[in-house]
């Protein structure tokens, strides 16, 4: 018997509670759903009962949490400047602070702002842009005026690339919150409702909940996921119809568009790759333990292959993707990682499954090395041809005749440098056809106002401990020359946006990121870590992995999932999120560590040696 939920507070609701929110059609938003927890269950697909003493927390439409409190003008309007006066324009500000330009970078590759934003992808919601890619494309119209949703980004007159254009405005509407979608009152401060669980549990790639993962990618044999064949490559189902979320498909030719559980898979080109990819690393993994465990049936092989493939890919991100980018000895010394391969147990009942509003806000700093060129590559390496990225978002059809060639250069082709400049693509035409311009950077900023974040010193008072009074105090954060810019743009200290901030902010010691990304980052993964039930390395969780297994799932590394999915990569170097070079050759797959599944035999199935099957993968 389910028991309902309020989403926000995570209290109970009485029947007749619920009655009106169904008369309200507020259900999908405002109530949780949530059968009773049974402490012994694995990870549930809707996050639900995570937390035994909380049982919402953990589910799409639950609180997010702010690091600091909210800081609104009167209507919960952006904050004003300590003048009195609103703050500079966003696209004055990005255009002031940021340059434009197209830099590679000389060490990572790709591979991290890709495997960066699919990691994220599976905390975001897709809904604040498509909001105004799809349903309100006219905030900078007449009607923009009268729509309260609308907040178009204003581009001054002396702008550096529109005073050369007629374009004078770029769209945006608010973020969606529990109050735009009716379960709090307008007059409470604006809190920010993700259709996203707050856990890293790959929802973008099984769903948010156990109905669409059931209806959209479930075979229900051998635990596999649902797959299509075309033009001699593995796909996830495919919508059939024409109406489907790829708009910039270019039709008759491009028609395959994701009909998977989450429509997010069809979004930017990255999380797209990687969900593909991710899609045939499940039925690879479930292929072996069907077949080493011939008594286990449909259900068993599909949530074992769910909980390694979930733990590979934390594993991916906590182990290698942010030691590369935060550093190792950092993530080590705060706690983040552990130096030892074996288990380890930091959860807190009384800390909440919740990510952070700052954290992804924060991380929008990797729109600055993401470059806006896309290069081809054949399987020998030799370039074939390059095209914009920006154009390939929501386009899904590209890749039936390319992704063989973009697989090799995900990881030949540099990330855009780690600087203070950002690539002219992503900072004009970010959402490529789909808009008339569009300033990733300058929405991003906008953004930062409409979720109510401090003043940006705040920030760094609760990063350092330290108090800033003059602009000159940064210092110790950011050089001098590019403080001269924030003078240049803000009249008082207090007034810098916390993503401004961020942009010129020098990199933590050990590794590559600004100081305050990074501490915000650092919080958040010490919270899911000690928060999430099912977190991999415990051993006291419901199906633990046992030692020998959790040693296998140290193994998983980008360059392993890139050879076992990749198309056409029989070569990697080792390192994948680094270019290849000298210590990081390009070496065959056959030289690249896998993990062996051998420690999932179940031997009261079958007494029968493996001799025969690869259990690698
Ligand atoms: C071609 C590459 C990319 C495109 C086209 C793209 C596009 C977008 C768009 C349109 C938004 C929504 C902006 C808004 O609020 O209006 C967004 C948000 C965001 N992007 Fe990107 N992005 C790209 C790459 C990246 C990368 C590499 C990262 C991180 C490594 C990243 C992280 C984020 C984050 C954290 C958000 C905020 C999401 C939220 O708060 O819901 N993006 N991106």
């Amino acid at each position: 018997q389910s028991v309902f939920y309020d989403s926000f507070t995570g209290n109970v609701l009485t029947n007749d509670e619920v009655k009106v929110h169904i008369k309200k059609n507020t259900t999908f938003w405002c109530v949780n759903e949530v059968l009773p927890c049974n402490p012994l269950e694995g990870r549930r697909v809707d996050g639900s009962c995570n937390n035994l003493k909380y049982p919402t927390k953990g589910s799409a439409h639950t609180p997010i949490r702010r690091l600091l409190p909210a800081v609104y003008d009167k209507d919960f309007e952006p904050r004003k400047s300590k003048s009195g006066e609103p703050l500079p324009l966003s696209r004055s500000i990005r255009t002031g602070v940021l340059a434009e330009g197209r830099v590679p970078d000389t060490r990572f590759s790709q591979m991290v702002p890709n495997y960066w934003v699919y990691i994220l992808g599976d905390v975001i919601s897709v809904h604040d842009t498509v909001n105004y890619i799809r349903w309100k494309p006219y905030c900078c119209e007449e009607k923009g005026k009268t729509d309260n949703a609308c907040i178009p980004n204003a581009i001054p007159d002396d702008d550096p690339v529109h005073r050369f254009s007629s374009i004078r405005c770029l769209n945006l509407t608010r973020p969606e919150s529990f109050q735009s979608r009716g379960c709090l009152k307008n007059d409470t401060t604006p809190e920010r409702i993700s259709t996203a669980t707050p856990l890293f549990d790959l929802s973008h790639v099984y769903g948010n909940s156990l109905k669409t993962l059931k209806a959209k990618g479930r075979l229900f044999e051998k635990g596999l996921l649902k797959t299509e064949v075309e033009n001699g490559k593995i796909w996830p189902p495919s919508a059939k119809t024409k109406d489907n979320l790829c708009l910039l498909n270019q039709l008759p030719h491009e028609t395959r568009c994701h009909d998977t559980p989450e429509t997010g898979a069809n979004s930017v080109l990255a999380p797209n790759l990687l969900v593909i990819w991710t899609w045939r690393f499940h039925n690879r993994i479930a292929t072996i333990l069907s077949a080493m465990n011939p008594c286990w049936d449909d259900d068993r092989i599909f949530f074992t292959t769910r909980d390694i493939v979930i733990a590979a890919s934390t594993q991916i991100y906590f182990y290698e993707l942010m030691t590369t980018v935060l550093g190792y000895d950092n993530l080590v010394r705060e706690g983040v990682i552990s130096p030892n391969k074996g288990f380890r147990d930091l959860y807190n009942e009384d800390i909440q499954p919740q990510i952070s509003l700052e954290f992804l806000a924060v991380q929008r700093w990797a729109h600055t090395i993401q470059d806006g060129n896309l290069k081809m590559y054949d399987a020998n390496g030799n370039y074939l041809k390059e095209t914009k990225i920006a154009n390939l978002t929501l386009r899904t059809g590209y890749l039936v005749d390319n992704l063989e060639y973009i697989t090799q250069g995900v990881f030949r082709q540099p990330a855009a440098k780690f600087d203070y400049i950002v690539d002219p693509d992503i900072a004009e035409t970010g959402l490529g056809p789909h808009q008339l311009a569009a300033d990733l950077l300058t929405s991003d900023l906008s953004k930062n106002r409409y979720f109510g974040f401090a003043p940006y010193i705040k920030y760094r008072q609760l990063c350092s401990g330290k108090t800033y009074s003059t602009f000159e105090d940064l210092i110790d954060v950011i050089d001098p020359e590019r403080i001269e810019l924030l003078k240049e743009k803000y009249q008082h200290l207090e007034d810098i946006d916390l993503l401004t901030g961020v942009w010129l902010e020098k990199y933590v010691r050990g590794g590559s990121v600004p100081v305050t990304l990074y501490c915000v980052v650092v919080e958040q993964m010490i919270r899911t870590l000690s928060s999430d039930r099912h977190w991999y390395e415990r051993p006291n969780r419901p199906n633990a992995f046992t030692m020998e297994q959790l040693l296998e799932v140290r193994k998983a590394s980008m360059a392993q999932f890139l050879c076992a999915v990749g198309d056409t990569v029989t070569e990697i170097q080792p390192l994948a999120f680094f270019l290849p070079g000298p210590g990081n050759e390009m070496c065959s797959c056959s030289q690249i560590q896998k993990m062996n599944l051998l420690p999932w035999k179940d031997w009261s199935c079958s007494l029968e040696q493996t001799d025969n099957l690869d259990t690698q993968v």
